[in-house]
């Protein structure tokens, strides 16, 4: 009683004390952390809620290539946070020993599962933690066994072509490929986690709210990773954490409780024991992920307990379906605004077919018959290069002592990192048209000038957080691409049709329409 009747006496001195306090904050946040030097707009340096705002706006990738032209390769994008544009950065920053970890910009994603945070491959920080995990299970995605995965993208491209049969061949309203693909990759990435599409694309809908409860978690990650502090207020503060514990409140994703039903229909929930195979067709030759997890699991069940492989089954769905869903449509789009290009591809395809190198008679292609083929590939390597999935900084923490990164000293535990949208515009390396989509530059460019781009190219990050499921994305990649031009002549509903873009840490595209036909058989 006293004391408020102390500070109601001296309010003014209240007042100038907390006004005091909250500049010598901000003093603090600039002169602070040994990174004033750095340039970048005043804001920024000052408050996170600057980066905050700036992710909200939801086309950061365009404010951070602005602040690198005119700051150059170091922007102060936070009080303790610095975006680099030198593609050098990136070994330093991103090498597989570097001393680097993962920010609190990943704790943000982690899902949770019966009111605790799921430790993925994607999302995990512990450097050592993630190291063991991913040697762990590093052989499931191997080069090695891609043939393995094959018949699994094949099914669902063939309930694709049904769906665009019945629906959308030759119809008046064009049809939504942007929403289609997105069915697409996440039936495949259903396929190939669990042998069992998700059922997207039968069904035409968004199965359970997977994709929107993701989009939602995409929507509030990017911009609550700017501030990690706020998760620990919003979603994952403690009284929040307890009452899920306790089944209080529901507080898995859609994502997370298909997970788990598939996962209960192969292992039995309460003995832990795999079910007998012979209950699921075609089960003993299974190559799914689930099922190189459950040996993963059986080779070292402390550190890979059921719940582990259910995140590594999630991780998948989390990591490999948006991402695709993203390059798909811009390999499609490009093609189809820069008619070209379209043409050039066409004609290797035709090329192809013609002497015989395509020997489906289903319409669809293998592995062996696409993955050398120079066009095909130089059209999706540009599709990469100009529209990386990943649209923000991929963060990382700097090592206690401290770091020279591109000749510059950069203080322990700085926020530091590169964004794929500001490296890839680098016209020292990708040319003066690097702003424009031109596959030959892949083609034209000498042995050395093209090595220097693929060490550029950052669509898949770097090091060794760098994607494990690459070589899964470019075998979808790699076969839809051909099989949909061969058996269907696109078109955009006007030449000048633009897509709309929308950066919550995948720079997601809709508003892509088109029109099918069905091509000429050559
Ligand atoms: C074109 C498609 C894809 C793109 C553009 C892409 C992009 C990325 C990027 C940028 C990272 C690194 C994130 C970081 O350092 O912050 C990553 C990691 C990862 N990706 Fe992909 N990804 C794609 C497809 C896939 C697929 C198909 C899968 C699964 C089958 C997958 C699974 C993962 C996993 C598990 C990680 C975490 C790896 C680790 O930290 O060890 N991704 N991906």
């Amino acid at each position: 009683m006293l004391l408020v009747e102390l500070l109601l006496g001296h309010l003014w001195l209240v007042g100038v004390g907390v006004i005091g306090a909250f500049l010598a904050k901000l003093a603090y946040n600039k002169y602070g952390h040994g990174i004033s030097q750095v340039p970048g707009p005043f804001m920024a340096s000052i408050t996170d809620f600057w980066r905050l705002f700036v992710v909200w706006s939801r086309r950061p990738d365009i404010t951070h290539a602005a602040l690198h032209r005119r700051y150059g390769h170091f922007v102060r994008l936070g009080p303790n946070a610095v975006s680099v544009s030198d593609p050098s950065a990136v070994r330093e920053i991103y090498g597989l020993a570097s001393g680097f970890k993962k920010s609190e910009f990943y704790t943000v994603q982690q899902t949770l599962s019966k009111g605790k945070p799921l430790f993925t491959l994607f999302t995990s920080t512990d450097e050592k933690f993630h190291a063991k995990l991913r040697r762990a299970v590093s052989s499931a995605y191997a080069m090695s066994t891609l043939v393995q995965f094959e018949s699994y993208v094949d099914s669902t491209t063939a309930a694709f072509f049904r769906q665009i049969d019945a629906q959308f061949l030759n119809a008046t309203e064009p049809c939504d490929l942007g929403k289609w693909l997105q069915y697409y990759a996440f039936d495949v990435i259903g396929e190939l986690t669990y042998s069992k599409r998700l059922g997207f694309l039968d069904g035409g809908n968004d199965v359970g709210g997977i994709i929107s409860s993701i989009e939602w978690m995409l929507d509030y990650a990017s911009v609550v990773g700017q501030m990690p502090i706020l998760d620990k207020l919003f979603l994952k503060n403690p009284f929040r954490m307890l009452l899920s514990k306790f089944g209080l409140i529901g507080s898995s994703t859609p994502m997370v409780e298909f997970a788990w039903e598939r996962f209960s229909e192969r292992v039995n929930p309460d003995t832990g024991e795999e079910k007998a195979l012979v209950s699921m067709e075609g089960s003993s030759t299974r190559q799914d992920f689930l099922s190189r997890f459950l040996r993963a699991h059986d080779k070292d069940p402390d550190f890979i307990p059921h719940q582990r492989v259910l995140a590594l089954t999630v991780a998948n769905i989390f990591a490999g379906s948006d991402t695709t869903a993203i390059s798909l449509r811009t390999i499609f789009y490009f093609l189809l605004k820069h008619p070209q290009e379209l043409k050039r591809l066409m004609g290797e395809l035709d090329e192809q077919k013609r002497i015989g190198g395509f020997k489906r008679t289903d319409g669809l292609v293998d592995w062996e018959e696409v993955r050398d083929l120079p066009v095909l590939g130089a059209v999706i390597k540009e599709a990469l290069r100009i529209h990386p999935a990943a649209g923000l900084t991929l963060e990382r923490i700097t090592p206690s002592e401290g770091v020279q990164v591109s000749g510059r000293f950069i203080p322990g535990g700085t926020i530091i990192g590169c964004n794929a949208w500001v490296l890839h515009r680098d016209a020292s390396v990708f040319g003066q048209d690097a702003d424009q989509f031109r596959p030959l530059r892949w083609i034209e460019a000498n042995p050395e000038q093209r090595r220097l781009m693929e060490s550029c190219l950052f669509t898949f990050g770097a090091g060794s957080r760098t994607c494990i499921g690459k070589n899964i994305s470019y075998l979808e990649m790699y076969k839809l691409v051909p099989a949909l031009l061969m058996r269907y002549q696109l078109s955009l509903p006007e030449e000048n049709w633009e897509w709309t873009l929308h950066n919550a840490w995948f720079i997601k595209q809709t508003n892509f329409h088109v029109y099918f036909k069905a091509r000429q058989v050559i």
